[in-house]
């Protein structure tokens, strides 16, 4: 089976509240996203950085994928995030505000000359109205590796701030902007994860949004609140009913009359071996999915 790394929920938190970097070290979320950027004041930027890079340091957060979104490159604590990101070796270094290919490699080439680890990979925010309209060049930095681009966010809080869009239930205006951008990201090979929805407490409107999202083809979804993870994690894993299904598609395949067949009738439904391929990596995610949890 190909090995998958679960991204049902990743959360974001502010570097800056030492009490959400602490509970950060019991939450289901299989991911956490330590900010440095807007959700701190620039007058606790350097509080934030330190107790962010501490926090990696710790190895506290089990199985959980921890990034580090620095600030930009040419904002006055680009460089000192970029440097103290690099010693402290998280899984991921996020870059906001991406709008090129060339700004990623920039990081890529600081975070190497810093001596970063190979494993430490760069995450790109897609935000701008400019990475929209290039994100199939931006996401082709991924096979440069000096950039060690693996994964895209979806910032949709400054797209609607930068395109004058409103956020709308639905979002059928963030539609086309969602879908140029994932489809940017498969044609490279790299993950993408979809923006944050901003009520705390709206679980029906959240739900809906995941659902949506899980249907675009997303990968999971940036979260907010602790309170927002087991929707996003119920969402973006393989339903049992789904799991079922993908063992019936597998065992099809699998019989000797249809070793010779490249399409087979299933309850009514034609199935081809491409449907194989992919319910082969919904069994690979849902194992994923158990393993990080049992080693959490
Ligand atoms: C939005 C919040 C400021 C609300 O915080 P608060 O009022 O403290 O919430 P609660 O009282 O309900 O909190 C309950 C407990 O949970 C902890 N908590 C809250 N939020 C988090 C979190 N994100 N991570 C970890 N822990 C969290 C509280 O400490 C309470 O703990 P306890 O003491 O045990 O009761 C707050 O939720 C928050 O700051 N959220 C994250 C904001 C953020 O990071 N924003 C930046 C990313 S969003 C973005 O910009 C995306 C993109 O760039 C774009 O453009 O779209
Ligand atoms: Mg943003």
């Amino acid at each position: 089976m190909i090995p998958l790394r679960p991204r049902r929920s990743a959360l974001y938190m502010p570097g800056s509240n030492a009490r959400a970097l602490e509970k950060a070290r019991t939450l289901a979320a299989d991911t956490l996203i330590f900010d440095l950027e807007d959700a701190v004041a620039p007058e606790m930027k350097a509080v934030a950085r330190e107790q962010v890079c501490d926090a990696v340091r710790s190895g506290d957060y089990g199985s959980r994928e921890v990034v580090v979104r620095v600030n930009a490159l040419d904002t006055p604590w680009g460089e000192a995030d970029l440097i103290a990101a690099a010693t402290a070796a998280p899984d991921a270094v996020l870059v906001p505000k991406v709008s090129s290919a060339d700004a990623l490699v920039a990081v890529g080439t600081r975070l190497r000359r810093l001596g970063a680890p190979e494993r430490t990979r760069v995450w790109a925010m897609i935000e701008t109205p400019l990475a929209i309209l290039d994100a199939a060049a931006i996401a082709s930095a991924a096979h440069d590796v000096d950039t060690r681009l693996s994964c895209f966010v979806m910032g949709t809080n400054d797209l609607a701030k930068d395109m004058r869009t409103r956020l709308a239930p639905g979002r059928a205006t963030m539609l086309p902007w969602l879908m140029t951008a994932l489809a940017a990201a498969r044609a490279y090979g790299i993950d993408i994860l979809d923006g944050v929805y901003n009520s705390l407490s709206d679980e029906i409107g959240l739900r809906a949004e995941c659902e949506q999202g899980r249907d675009c083809g997303f990968d999971g979804k940036t979260l907010i609140h602790p309170n927002q993870i087991a929707t996003a994690n119920d969402v973006f894993a393989p339903s049992h009913a789904e799991i079922d299904a993908a063992r019936v598609v597998i065992a099809a395949f699998e019989r000797p009359e249809n070793a010779d067949k490249g399409a087979v009738a299933i309850n009514g439904r034609m199935v081809e071996r491409l449907h194989a391929d992919m319910a082969k990596r919904v069994l690979a995610l849902a194992e994923a999915i158990r393993e990080r949890e049992a080693s959490a």
